[in-house]
């Protein structure tokens, strides 16, 4: 069986800085794998380079050719459609036209002819994750997917992750909170690049 996903040597940048260096990961179909680290450890940044949203500084991620689904912190609600609107919109982009699951799985079936723009923010992130569902792409990218959920809501997220991965998808994901799924752990921290020294300006350089 191939990895759905794998880093190899992978060092991440932001803003011209290097956040991580050394990162190695071999997820099967069926894994998960959990980032944790401290505000600015650069979570959100590994996880855009995996989605293909900023290249890698060094090394390699190594994907089937659209096999991701990636939910940020921006996530993607069209506000002027309606929650079923934004599902079917979601669904034909990725080839599929069935959204009934993903309402179910998200308990949106009740919103289903809500304007997005008019969801309060839990409802909102539930239909951003809803998408994941009517993508039908196995490794699924998730940044902190349950802020603003309360906690039956994130249940629905867990219960909608372990049918993910039971499946055979995979997923890759940054919370500090418990999903109750067995998860390889990666711990930023141990990655860190280490700061490269200030250049020497030359008034320092002058009398260095
Ligand atoms: N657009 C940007 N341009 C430049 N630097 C950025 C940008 N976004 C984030 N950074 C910086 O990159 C570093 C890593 O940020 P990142 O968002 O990846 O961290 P994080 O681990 O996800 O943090 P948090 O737990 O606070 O969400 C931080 O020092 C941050 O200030």
């Amino acid at each position: 069986m191939s990895p759905a996903l794998a880093l190899e040597d992978l060092a991440v940048e932001r803003g011209g800085r290097r956040l991580l260096h050394g990162l190695n990961l071999t997820l099967m179909p069926g894994q998960a794998a959990v980032l944790t680290g401290p505000n600015g450890a650069g979570k959100t940044s590994l996880l855009r380079t995996i989605a293909g949203l900023q290249r890698p500084a060094a090394g390699r991620v190594r994907c089937q050719p659209d096999a991701i689904a990636y939910a940020g912190h921006a996530d993607g609600v069209k506000s002027a459609l309606t929650v079923s609107e934004n599902l079917r919109f979601w669904a034909a982009v990725f080839g599929g036209d069935q959204i009934a699951p993903a309402l179910a799985a998200m308990d949106l079936s009740a919103l289903g002819d809500r304007l997005a723009g008019r969801l309060s923010a839990g409802q909102r992130r539930r239909l951003g994750l809803a998408r994941l569902a009517v993508t039908g792409r196995p490794v699924w990218v998730l940044d902190e997917p349950t802020v603003s959920l309360d906690s039956r809501s994130a249940d629905l997220f867990r219960a909608m992750l372990a049918a993910h991965l039971a499946g055979g998808g995979a997923a890759i994901i940054a919370t500090h909170l418990d999903l109750g799924i067995e998860a390889l752990r990666l711990e930023l921290s141990e990655f860190a690049a280490p700061r490269d020294a200030a250049p020497l300006s030359g008034f320092d350089a002058a009398f260095a």
